[in-house]
């Protein structure tokens, strides 16, 4: 497909026209088996609900196992580095992306935990990467350019980052993935995290920018004022109408864009998608302005220590499976919720029912919506 905006489809349109709501008769389905399974209902709380909206999402009962899983590891820079608002240097993105190819970081120690599998995606790191297996070389452009002086993309840079990562999601499905997770890495990634959390939600910045990496309280103090200035000069303080393809050009990173192409392209493959930290969380909130329906499949995976974070799963009405006070980002959190995942959908496939165990039963009510209710859980009936 050409990418030149006058294709007679365009990918984004045509990925986000294919995303349908949760199938309602499937979900009722799962809520119904259940209430038969050899436990008290409702006794497996929260992990209740993730079966039932995976079920909604296959629309069947069981859905298929969500696995095996595939994480998108969307590394890119950050115009905004130059204001000082984390004390990494830069080149630490590109380090780290030739660490999570050799196979040395945590996201890489999680996966092999969890049994899921590692792409790292160049969607924007400054630094020229040279080709190495597990490498998607999908440059958009060699980082943002500082929000704080002007867009941080061109709206052309957005739109490719976000059919970017529609591409990439469909490419793990095709290779078999039936589970995806995000993971990112880009310094100075929690100020655009901020910045579009601020734009989506109409918090206030003091409220949803945080400590990063960790910072001290001078340097906390000035990436506070870099979202708020950011907000300003592009027209997005609490109130403003926005377009979102335009708050992701103005202040989101290339890793933004394209988690949120990524949570598109895995929805309308109805393919589950689990929710990293701050920066999946603000690239959720550009995916949910998209196309509400995408969050059908998306569980948060975690709550990150960064307050945005919060803000963010508040205002998409994701319930985190996982609070660890983790604040890395990479797909790390999301890796350890997997097996939560997992499990919940496996007692659809295995766990006996009253009747087939021969147990006896004790009337009793269900449990009750208890993961999000959010416009991710809008279903059809
Ligand atoms: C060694 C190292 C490994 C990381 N892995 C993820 N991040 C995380 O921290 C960065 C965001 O924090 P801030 O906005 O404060 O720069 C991102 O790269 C994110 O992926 C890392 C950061 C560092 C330094
Ligand atoms: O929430 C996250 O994923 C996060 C927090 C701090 C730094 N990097 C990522």
């Amino acid at each position: 497909m050409e990418r030149n905006g006058k294709d007679a489809v365009n990918l984004i349109d045509a990925t986000i026209a294919a995303i349908r709501p949760l199938d309602g008769a499937a979900m009722r389905d799962a809520r119904d088996h259940q209430a038969r399974l050899t436990k008290p209902p409702g006794s497996l709380g929260v992990l209740e609900e993730v079966s039932v909206r995976l079920a909604g999402l296959a629309g069947q009962c069981p859905p298929p196992l969500p696995e095996p899983a595939a994480v998108a590891v969307f590394a890119a820079d950050h115009g905004v580095h130059a204001q000082g608002v984390t004390p990494w240097p830069q080149e630490v993105t590109a380090q780290m992306v030739a660490n999570f190819l050799a196979g040395g970081a945590v996201v890489n120690a999680f996966a092999a935990q969890v049994g899921a599998r590692v792409s790292v995606v160049d969607i924007g790191v400054a630094a020229e990467l040279d080709a190495a297996p597990g490498l998607l070389r999908r440059k958009i452009a060699p980082g943002t350019a500082d929000m704080t002086a002007g867009p941080a993309m061109t709206a052309g840079e957005a739109r490719r980052a976000v059919e970017t990562g529609i591409e990439v999601a469909r490419e793990l499905v095709a290779d078999g993935a039936r589970c995806l997770i995000t993971g990112d890495m880009g310094i100075a990634n929690t100020t655009a995290s901020a910045a579009l959390i601020a734009a989506f939600t109409g918090q206030p910045p003091e409220r949803v920018t945080g400590r990063g990496t960790g910072i001290d309280d001078a340097t906390h103090a000035r990436k506070v004022e870099v979202v708020r200035a950011a907000l300003a000069r592009h027209g997005l303080a609490a109130g403003a109408e926005k377009e979102p393809m335009d708050v992701l050009a103005a202040v989101g990173g290339l890793e933004h864009a394209a988690i949120a192409g990524f949570v598109l392209g895995a929805a309308a493959l109805r393919v589950p998608v689990v929710l990293d930290g701050v920066i999946a969380g603000a690239a959720a909130l550009a995916a949910a302005a998209l196309c509400p329906d995408a969050l059908g499949g998306c569980v948060a995976g975690h709550r990150s220590a960064e307050p945005g974070h919060a803000a963010a799963l508040a205002a998409l009405g994701l319930r985190p499976l996982v609070d660890l006070e983790l604040r890395l980002g990479e797909g790390t959190g999301a890796l350890l919720a997997l097996p939560l995942v997992q499990g919940a959908v496996r007692v659809l496939h295995e766990v006996a029912t009253f009747d087939s165990a021969g147990v006896s039963e004790k009337p009793g009510a269900a449990g009750a919506d208890s993961l999000g209710t959010g416009p991710g859980t809008a279903v059809t009936t």
